[in-house]
């Protein structure tokens, strides 16, 4: 049974892991180390007052304590902790034994700060953490989601590597750059075993990190950004899971749209020092720490060896280019062998095709996940040149028609082509106008973060891809059809006048 004695154990705890934190961040600072923030425990809010409760407000939850039943107190069962509310203090019905205030009493697991190798620095199990429990909360300044777009574009131009922002809720985000918990540690992984949850603390909304399986002290936390990487550098995740899609954020749309890697000219991405792994079984729960047995575990000396013993054992990594990055969405893909002499295929298309993905993309995706989001940031020249002329994956290359046509002997056959390739254009036309016509619905759904994209915009976006996509169809089939039944025009002969040319064939009609 826990007593008032326990509970000013709990809070001294508290207080000397607070003090330590404050002192860490001033020795760094102190010794120019990175990180370099400010620590705070609580949100801090820029743009408005944080919001008061009104009594009518309070949720009362129905629990009643039972010194035998310790889930009596607010646990599973608590109609508040069900609807992710905390209880408010001098209103729950078990008073002080109310489990149900764990961020407002900062009740964190116990965790370590270290420096991984190629992701910066991350956060480690401290103690053993159960499945479901509360690891610590993501504090920050809590800003406008206009105010995160600026900032966010002020960081990139600063040449800030690591991204702090998240998103609160539809017009707000949390900033940790400057100041923040050390929640802002945790790195992303695509297997993780933490994951975010929001909360509704005395009507704020807050953001806590919660084990998704037990973990074993020693073990790196981490969780999946599933963030929106509006702008920006993409970042090549390093963590190292059999699952892992690449970047950071490559399900976003500025994973897609935008094209340029911070890690070009970054030491600290430097791959050639992240270990190999071979297969899945190989695979550690974290690149960097494996479970450690906790009885042995001793995180002083494990600090020790990844500060300074950290030489890598393998001095390669395979790394997925960005050409070979899966790209959600639909694309064709039509691979004719026409001619060597002449170029065939179109770039220009490149940009509208990777766009039309990037909505399908968001489109399929619920937005409930997504956790980060950076602001439209334009790309700076200096990177922009790094990836000039990079095709992604997802971009599919296109045929240009008119090359294809010009090649061919029989007129039929060239104006069949030119008439499907004309459709195919109003059809990217239409979905191009549907495009902008529905842009501001998709954005606010993506800074909604509980909600995804309506059901009649996703139709309506739908049935145009399909329309597109038909026409798409209908052109390569013409042109496979022609290539493989009509003659092509012999090498520097002009184009035929009329469908009686000399070399013609009949065309074969549907
Ligand atoms: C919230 S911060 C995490 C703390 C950060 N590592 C640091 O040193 O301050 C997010 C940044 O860490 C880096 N990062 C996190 N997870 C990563 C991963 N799986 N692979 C590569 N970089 C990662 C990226 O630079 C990202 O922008």
């Amino acid at each position: 049974m826990e007593s008032e004695a326990d509970h000013t154990h709990c809070e001294i705890d508290q207080i000397e892991e607070h003090c330590a934190r404050q002192l860490l961040c001033l020795t760094e600072q102190r010794t120019g180390e990175e990180p370099r923030y400010t620590h705070i425990e609580q949100n801090e809010f820029l743009h408005r007052r944080p919001k008061t409760l009104a009594e009518e407000d309070i949720a009362i939850c129905e629990c009643k304590y039972d010194e035998n039943d310790p889930e009596s107190a607010c646990g599973e069962r608590c109609l508040n902790v069900i609807t992710n509310t905390e209880c408010t203090p001098g209103h729950c019905p078990c008073g002080v034994y109310c489990k149900n205030q764990r961020f407002q009493k900062c009740e964190y697991a116990k965790t370590k700060l270290f420096k991984t190798e190629g992701c910066g620095w991350g956060l480690l199990a401290n103690e053993n953490i159960k499945a479901g429990q509360f690891i610590i909360e993501y504090c920050g300044e809590v800003i406008t989601w206009k105010e995160a777009k600026q900032r966010s574009h002020t960081y990139e131009i600063q040449g800030l590597r690591d991204a702090f922002i998240i998103s609160l809720n539809a017009s707000e985000s949390i900033d940790a750059t400057e100041k923040g918990s050390v929640a802002r540690f945790i790195n992303h992984s695509c297997q993780p075993n933490c994951e975010t949850r929001k909360w509704n603390v005395l009507g704020e909304i807050r953001v806590g990190i919660f084990a998704k399986q037990d973990i074993l002290a020693g073990t790196e936390l981490a969780y999946d950004y599933n963030f929106e990487w509006y702008g920006g550098a993409k970042v090549r995740c390093l963590c190292g899971a059999s699952s892992c899609s690449g970047f950071l954020g490559a399900k976003s749309r500025g994973f897609q749209e935008d094209t340029y890697l911070w890690e070009d000219d970054d030491d600290r991405y430097s791959v050639e020092k992240i270990p190999l792994y071979d297969s899945a079984e190989d695979e550690p729960l974290s690149r960097l720490f494996k479970a450690v047995n906790s009885s042995e575990f001793d995180v002083a000396e494990m600090m020790v060896n990844v500060n300074v013993d950290s030489e890598p054992q393998s001095t390669a990594l395979v790394v997925q280019s960005l050409d070979s990055v899966p790209m959600e969405g639909v694309v064709m893909e039509v691979k004719t062998e026409v001619s060597e002499e002449r170029k065939l295929y179109s770039e220009n298309n490149q940009l509208a095709i990777s766009k039309k993905n990037a909505m399908i993309s968001r489109i399929r995706s619920n937005t409930a996940g997504r956790n980060y989001h950076i602001g439209s940031g334009s790309m700076s020249n200096k990177r922009s040149k790094q990836y000039n002329g990079k095709l992604k994956h997802g971009a599919q290359k296109q045929v240009d028609a008119k090359c294809v046509a010009a090649l061919l002997a029989s007129k039929e056959a060239q104006e069949e082509i030119l008439n499907y390739e004309r459709m195919k254009n109003n059809a990217a036309t239409h979905l191009e106008s549907l495009y902008n016509e529905i842009r501001p619905a998709i954005e606010e759904h993506e800074r909604d973060s509980q909600d995804s994209v309506a059901t009649s915009v996703a139709e309506k976006w739908i049935e145009a891809c399909c329309l597109k996509l038909k026409a798409e169809f209908d052109l390569y089939s013409s042109i496979v059809k022609s290539i493989a039944c009509t003659p092509r025009r012999p090498f520097g002969q002009a184009e035929p006048s009329d469908g009686n040319t000399e070399n013609e064939i009949k065309y074969l009609q549907n």
